[in-house]
């Protein structure tokens, strides 16, 4: 885990400009009532595309929403305790985490480890048929909306033309449940060392959603939500934010399921201008910025947006809470190079091959006291214990409701960090021997110095926690 850094700090004195900028007024911002909505979204928010629920298919509505509502039976979500600026805060929304086996997604500063969805060569034991069933549908509409997202960048001509010619126009009518073989081969392919070798494949990598961050919040349970700050449009779910750990370019996809259909606009005398407070909402602003209205646009359930291309970077997005309770599953490309489960076992392989533990032998010994394979089995040691181990069981037994799917795993990478505590230990003896040169220890000793301090510090930080 990272400590607070100079980034952050710097967004705070922009956020703080802006605000001390905007005085005591609120930005204006648009919804569909207003005139100019249209023309604004065209011209300053046009990668973001709304798909209304009844362009979709009632196939995935039904199997979505089914989905959505046994998760939330079987006590699936959870609040996060998530660290901003170094304070620890539970998110108003609960979460749970479905995608490609041994992925997981940091945001926030906490992992979260993803419910396996039925991906095939993978076996998964779920706790109940009811969940593989919605594990099923997820990854169903994640291919939904794959498709969904290819044809918006196409539609958008941000799909790039170079090596496009050859692509295979996609089948609007192939069925929605697309085979899980296909996601199978993407799963095998998610390695970012792919670099694309046209735009097809980009375009199909930038919308290969590896994971799904699902949403949920009964407002009516949440009597302390935050007001929205910088154009007064009422209580967020979510408040501004970029996606973080994604890849580059990547597309957002969110399928948005208020549970009930809001009551003609009752309120609309008493909010003659703003958005419904009684209707979910996604707003949008551009980043840093004070001179472009905001944008607020209404989802009703069933309706999916994409958030295409760069937009997800150039602009900010909040959730504006309505009063029913919502769900909805926000489809990703993770930046998982150093997230997934193969990459921290081969981490942790890697280091352990410093470790000579030949039962022959009395006692284990360290192959190389290199500088190099000390620092890098000690950053690993530092990197298995909180990327992953303290972030999972600080989790709690929460993934148990749904799988068992990393006991096996969190059990491995337990007695890889047993290992790597040994060789730690192994190096300090070393360091106390006498027969090393002076300089020699001077220089292993500085190498080893900072990675220690450091695994204090996170010790005592998550400790607090
Ligand atoms: O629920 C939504 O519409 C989006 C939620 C969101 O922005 C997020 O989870 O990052
Ligand atoms: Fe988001």
């Amino acid at each position: 885990m990272k400590r607070r850094g100079a980034g952050e700090r710097e967004k705070d004195v922009k956020k703080r400009k802006l605000l001390d900028e905007l005085g005591e007024s609120w930005l204006p911002y648009l919804t569909p009532k207003d005139d100019g909505f249209h023309q604004l979204w065209k011209t300053k928010y046009s990668k973001l595309v709304l798909r209304t629920a009844e362009k979709i298919p009632k196939e995935v509505h039904e199997e979505v929403q089914e989905a959505f509502l046994t998760l939330q039976k079987h006590g699936c979500f959870f609040q996060d305790l998530v660290r901003i600026k170094g304070k620890d805060f539970v998110t108003p929304v609960s979460r749970i985490l479905i995608g490609n086996p041994g992925c997981t997604y940091k945001y926030l500063n906490t992992r979260l480890f993803s419910v396996p969805w039925p991906v095939e060569g993978y076996e998964i034991n779920y706790s109940h048929p009811e969940i593989s069933k919605a594990c099923k549908a997820l990854i169903k509409l994640n291919c939904y909306l794959h498709r969904e997202s290819i044809q918006a960048l196409q539609e958008q001509n941000l799909a790039e033309t170079k090596g496009m010619e050859d692509s295979p126009v996609i089948d609007r009518h192939q069925d929605y449940a697309t085979s899980i073989t296909e996601m199978g081969s993407i799963l095998q392919d998610q390695s970012p060392s792919h670099v694309p070798e046209n735009d097809h494949s980009h375009l199909k990598e930038r919308t290969s959603y590896n994971l799904s961050l699902l949403n949920y919040m009964d407002p009516q349970q949440m009597p302390f939500l935050k007001q929205e700050p910088y154009f007064g449009m009422g209580k967020m779910a979510v408040s501004w934010h970029h996606d973080e750990n994604l890849v580059e370019g990547s597309t957002v996809a969110v399928y948005s399921y208020s549970c009930e259909e809001p009551a003609a606009d009752i309120l609309e005398e008493k909010t003659p201008s703003g958005r419904d407070p009684a209707v979910w909402h996604v707003g949008l602003k551009v980043a840093w910025d004070i001179k472009n209205p905001g944008l607020a646009v209404p989802l009703y359930p069933g309706d999916c947006y994409f958030m295409l291309d760069d937009l997800n970077m150039t602009h900010q997005h909040c959730v504006l809470a309505g009063l029913p309770p919502r769900f909805s599953s926000t489809h990703r490309v993770a930046e998982c190079s150093q997230g997934t489960l193969p990459y921290i076992l081969d981490q942790c392989n890697a280091a352990l091959q410093n470790l000579c533990a030949d039962t022959h032998l009395s006692c284990p010994t360290l192959k190389s006291l290199d500088v190099d394979d000390i620092k890098r089995v000690e950053e690993t040691h530092n990197e298995v214990e909180f990327e992953w181990l303290r972030q999972f069981w600080f989790q709690g037994k929460r993934y148990r409701k749904c799988t068992d799917w990393w006991d096996k795993p969190m059990a491995a990478l337990d007695e890889f960090w047993r290992k790597l505590e040994l060789m730690t230990s192994l190096l300090l003896c070393e360091f106390r021997k006498e027969e090393q040169a002076e300089e020699q220890r001077n220089e292993r000793i500085s190498c080893l110095l900072p990675i220690l301090e450091e695994r204090q510090e996170l010790r005592q930080d998550w400790l607090a926690r």
